[in-house]
Order: C-alpha cells, then sequence, then structure tokens
C-alpha cells in the first residue's frame, strides 16, 4: 500500500465526514442520526447546567424553594432528555448495528478483494489487507460513537453553558466564550502533525502486520536457508519503527495537551477572579457565579483533553482512507457479451503487456493460437513470460493492446464467474484450506454431492492415499499438517479440476519437484485430466512435454519458434539447443565435475 507523504494535505472534516457515511453503507441514516442525537444531548446537558444559575440564584442566600422548583424541574427534565437521547443514540452501538456494520463492511471488502484485478492484488501483502480489513475496520466504526459523545461533551455543553451564561451576565459569559476561539487554533496548528502521524502509524501497522504473517508462514523455508535471523532482523526493525512511530506520536500530543491544560487552568482562575472582583463591586450576583464556578470546574477535566480526542479523530481518518483506497480499485471492465463460446481453442493476437508500474513490456507482439482439445506447452527460459502468458488467459489483468479470444469470444465479454468457469488451474504450489480433505476438492464446485467428490478423486489417484488418512474424506487438512506430501497435495488439485471438469486446463509444470514414484501417480493423474481438454502446460524440462500436440518456444515475450518435438530438433533451433542442452545435464551425477 502507498507510503505516506510528509507533504500529503490534511483531509477536511467534511470528506472524513463523507468517508464515514460511506464506510457505514446502509446504516449511514442510522449513524448520521445517532450522531445528531449526540451532539443534542451534549446542548441538553449544557442548557441543564445552565438552570443552576437561575436555581442558585433562587436559593442563595433566600432559600426560596418555590422559585427555584420551575428550574429544578427544568434542569431534570433536559437531564433525563440528554440521557434519554444520548442512550437511544448510542444504541447503534449497543444494540449490535455497529458491529453488523463492521461485519458488512469488512464483507464488501472481501467481495471487493475478489473483484480487483489479481495482478493488483498480487502486489499488496497479505498482512496489508488483513490490517485494512480487521485493524482499519475497527478502528473507524468501533471508536466513533465514543468518541463522538467525547467531544460533543468537551464541547458543545460548555459552549452551550456560556451561551447561557450571557443571558445571566454578558461579561462573565464573554470570559467563558474565549476558551472555545483558543481552542480552533490550537487544533489547527496540532492537526497536520497528528493527520500524517496517524496515517505513518497506520502504515507502520500495515507494515508490521504483514511482516509478522511472511515470517511466520515463511518459518519452514527460513529454517531450511538458516535464514531466520536475517528475516526476524527485519521483522525486529519493522517493531522498532512502531514503536518510534508510536513514541513520536506521544510525544507530539504531550505539549498541546499541556498548553492546552494550563490555558483551562488559567481560565478558571480567571473566572473565579474576575467574578470575585465583580461580586465586590457588586456588579455580579454571588449566586451566578457559584453555578459558574461549579460549572467551570465540571468542564475543565474534559475540555483539556480534547486535543488528545483530536487524535483519534486523525485515527480514523487515517483508517478511513486505507479502507477508501481499496475500494476505489477498479475492476477491469467488461465488454458486452456476445454469449459463451461454442469451442475452447485459444487466440493470442498482437498481445502487448507490461505490468503496472514497470516500464519494459513482458509481452511483446505475443500471438499464438492453441487448438482445441489439444495439448499446447510453453517453453523458454525463465522470465520469457510464460505465466504472464497463462495470467492474461485467466485475466489477472489486461493487455494493453491486443486481445484474447477463447473460441472466438473476447475474454473481456466474459464475467469472471463465465471466464473462471472455463478455465482449471493446477499449479506446483497448491494451496489446501483449513478444512476436510472432501471440502478441499469440492470447493472447485461446491453443488457436488460425496460420490462426485469420491469419483473425481478416484480419476485423479488421489482415493487411495484419503481412505489411509485418520478420517478418510473427513480428515481436517490441519490436523494432519505437513503430512500430505507434495505429490498428493498436487493429485488433491488435479481432483479439484477434474471435479470442475472445465474444458481449459493451465498446468504449471508440477512433476519437477517431486520423486521418480509421486511423478509417475501425477502423471497418470494429469494424463486422466487433459483428455479431451484444450490444455496449456507450462514446461521446464522438455521431456515431460515432448508428447505435446504443440510446442511454443517463448522468448523476450514472443513465440519464436512453434511445432512438434519432433519438427522442432530436425529445425535445429532455439528449441534442439534447449533440449540438448537438458539432454546432457540429465547424465550429470552430483560430485562429477
Ligand atoms: N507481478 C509482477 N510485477 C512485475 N513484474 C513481474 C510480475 N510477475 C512477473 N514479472 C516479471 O515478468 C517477467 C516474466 O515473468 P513470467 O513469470 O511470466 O516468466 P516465466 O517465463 O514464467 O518465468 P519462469 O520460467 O522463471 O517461471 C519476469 O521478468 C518477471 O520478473
Amino acid at each position: 500500500m502507498s507510503t505516506p507523504d510528509p507533504g500529503q494535505r490534511i483531509t477536511p472534516l467534511r470528506e472524513t465526514w463523507r468517508q464515514l457515511m460511506t464506510s457505514a453503507r446502509s446504516r449511514a441514516p442510522r449513524l448520521r442520526a445517532s450522531l445528531i442525537g449526540l451532539a443534542l444531548a451534549a446542548i441538553a446537558q449544557g442548557l441543564a447546567l445552565a438552570c443552576l444559575m437561575p436555581l442558585f440564584q433562587a436559593l442563595i442566600p433566600s432559600a426560596n424553594w418555590r422559585a427555584a422548583l420551575p428550574w429544578l424541574l427544568a434542569m431534570t427534565g433536559l437531564m433525563l432528555a440528554s440521557t434519554v437521547i444520548r442512550w437511544w443514540a448510542q444504541g447503534f452501538d449497543y444494540r449490535g448495528d455497529m458491529v453488523r456494520n463492521t461485519h458488512e463492511l469488512r464483507s464488501e471488502l472481501g467481495a471487493q478483494l475478489r473483484r480487483i484485478p489479481l495482478e493488483v492484488l498480487q502486489d499488496k501483502r497479505a498482512g496489508g489487507v488483513n490490517a485494512t480489513l480487521l485493524g482499519n475496520v475497527d478502528e473507524t466504526l468501533s471508536y466513533i460513537l465514543t468518541i463522538a459523545n467525547m467531544m460533543a461533551t468537551a464541547l458543545l455543553t460548555p459552549l452551550t453553558v456560556a451561551l447561557a451564561a450571557l443571558w445571566f451576565d454578558w461579561r462573565m459569559g464573554l470570559v467563558l466564550l474565549l476558551v472555545f476561539p483558543l481552542l480552533i487554533p490550537l487544533y489547527r496548528w496540532r492537526r497536520p502533525a497528528y493527520g500524517r502521524g496517524m496515517r505513518m502509524l497506520a502504515d507502520a501497522h500495515e507494515r508490521t502486520s504483514a511482516d509478522i504473517l511472511e515470517y511466520a508462514q515463511g518459518l519452514p523455508v527460513l529454517r531450511a536457508t538458516c535464514r531466520t535471523g536475517e528475516k526476524a532482523q527485519r521483522l525486529q526493525a519493522s517493531l522498532v519503527h512502531l514503536e518510534k512511530i508510536q513514541t513520536i506520536g506521544q510525544k507530539k500530543g504531550a505539549k498541546p495537551n499541556l498548553i492546552l491544560a494550563t490555558v483551562m487552568e488559567l481560565a478558571t482562575l480567571l473566572v473565579v477572579l474576575l467574578g470575585t472582583l465583580f461580586v465586590a463591586q457588586g456588579s455580579l450576583d454571588i449566586a451566578v457565579l457559584a453555578a459558574l464556578m461549579v460549572i467551570v470546574v465540571r468542564f475543565g477535566e474534559p475540555l483539556a483533553t480534547f486535543v488528545l480526542y483530536a487524535k483519534v479523530i486523525d485515527l480514523i481518518e487515517a483508517a478511513l482512507g486505507k479502507i477508501d483506497a481499496l475500494l476505489a480499485i477498479e475492476p477491469l471492465p467488461q465488454q458486452a457479451s456476445p454469449g459463451m463460446p461454442g469451442e475452447f481453442s485459444i487466440d493470442f493476437i498482437g498481445v502487448e503487456f507490461a505490468y503496472a508500474g514497470q516500464p519494459q513490456s513482458i509481452l511483446r507482439g505475443f500471438s499464438a493460437q492453441l487448438p482445441a482439445r489439444r495439448m499446447s506447452a510453453l517453453v523458454g527460459p525463465s522470465g520469457s513470460g510464460k505465466t504472464t502468458v497463462t495470467r492474461l488467459l485467466m485475466r489477472h489483468a489486461d493487455p494493453q493492446a491486443g486481445w484474447v479470444p477463447i473460441g472466438g469470444v473476447d475474454i473481456r465479454s466474459l464475467s469472471p464467474e463465465q471466464l473462471n468457469g472455463l478455465i482449471s488451474v493446477v499449479f506446483q504450489d497448491v494451496y489446501l484450506f483449513d478444512d476436510t480433505i472432501l471440502a478441499n476438492i469440492r470447493m472447485a464446485r461446491p453443488d457436488a454431492s460425496d460420490e462426485e467428490v469420491e469419483a473425481a478423486a478416484r480419476a485423479a489417484y488421489c482415493h487411495e492415499f484419503i481412505t489411509r488418512l485418520p478420517e478418510g474424506y473427513q480428515t481436517r487438512v490441519g490436523d494432519i499438517g505437513g503430512r500430505l506430501s507434495g505429490g498428493e497435495r498436487q493429485r488433491i488439485s488435479i481432483a479439484r479440476a477434474m471435479l470442475k471438469n472445465a474444458p481449459i486446463v493451465v498446468l504449471d509444470e508440477l512433476t519437477a519437484a517431486l520423486d521418480t514414484e509421486s511423478e509417475v501417480a501425477v502423471q497418470r493423474a494429469i494424463d486422466a485430466l487433459v483428455r479431451e481438454r484444450t490444455v496449456i502446460v507450462i514446461a521446464h524440462r522438455l521431456s515431460t512435454i515432448a508428447a505435446a500436440d504443440q510446442i511454443l518456444v517463448i522468448d523476450e515475450g514472443r513465440v519464436v519458434e512453434s511445432g512438434q518435438h519432433a519438427e522442432l530438433l530436425a529445425a535445429n533451433g532455439r528449441y534442439a539447443r534447449m533440449w540438448q542442452a537438458q539432454q546432457s545435464v540429465k547424465h550429470w551425477r552430483v560430485g562429477e565435475s
């Protein structure tokens, strides 16, 4: 995700309000009403406290309870109203709206993850996405009412009292009102720094979250390569960075808070001094001064911490920014659909493609015809663009020029579901979810019956090893951990493809990392899978694709040779040289020079 730009403009509060209402989704009107309710409750509370002035006037020194009674009743009524409105407003939190809203927002972000181009998603670190979905969503919605309540009580209640005080004694009213304009320059002075600080904090959280996830997931590899220390250092560096940002945040908050607390103390002193002076002169009712002193003491504390609350608004704003940025990523456009293809040949026509932000094109005028129900193999040096070709077929991204039709239908006119339904993918790296084996296979076609799942597993040569597991098909992948071998995991992946029964199969050379026995099993499963389908296989070991119907040799993003194995050998070109190089490697033995 984006790194913070220190010069970045501070989002206006209006924009924060808009983002907040957007993230409240269907509950925006209720949230808006709750926030307005909290403001009204604070004003009612201010009016209730203002009643202290006439109440004291009636009681001091004449103790006229009859004159005091209406004010006592008004105060009780206003206090009651304030409490009821506040309870109603906060009902958004305690009646579960907030939790449901948080859940909806997370679901929407989850749906957005499914919509955004995979190529964009691949650029984001898993931990970063996790930080947005969990942390930012919580930061945004869970604190909002609490903080709004605090701010309303800290600002609106004293402001109401100050305005009411004008009525009883304009000089004291003005003194009270003077305190509020002082808050504004203080807030404006600190806000850019807080805003930046909170954005940096959000970025630091995201980075640390990504590093922790990567460290935990990569531990087996790190241990095997003895590089735990190096990665641990990186993680440690992230944690230190996070600590630094938090410390800076605390330090930045200390000064304005101290200043504000001092201003509030001085304001209290000013009210007491001026009040005493006016009372001594006989121009101020002692009862009004007594009431004002109670009020000032009551509000000094929340006002003093106002700037601290303002910091949380910036935290919310930073979180809203992250959520907005994720929601703003556009899915790939879809053209008008002429319907589903009638057959499943694949063409790449003049395809130019560069990854986002990369200057050089990976595919440069790539054109190829992959006949239906035939196996086409992509071979070529590492980095030549083989995987990129398959990614474009699966529409992880769109080419900058050229197009890719399946059976003559441009894949850009198929919906993601239609396109995904046409293609099965089997990679070396098989991701198994922490669920039962049955569910892991069934995910390829959720409506498949148990019998159909088992038939696919048999066809992919999985049934035997699955029935040997402690609970057969009901064994949870998490419970058996690393007990499944690479070949077994790959056969589960092939079973998924069997069950999906899509007409096109993309295979990343599977057998490269397997021992001979597993290789034979996986190869048999593949042979069963690819029958009668349009198959693209990315091959590193040429021996595995010698029988392909067509071999496309790719170099620097275009097809430089194509044909069958024998033809290409006879042509004595690039393929023949690659073949010879691999044949000679085959005869090497470890330790021989
Ligand atoms: N998401 C990405 N962003 C930027 N560049 C990328 C991305 N994915 C791949 N590349 C670059 O594109 C080029 C082609 O990569 P690709 O994976 O298609 O090659 P390949 O022929 O499949 O390589 P290999 O045989 O090593 O798997 C490489 O230089 C690679 O670094």
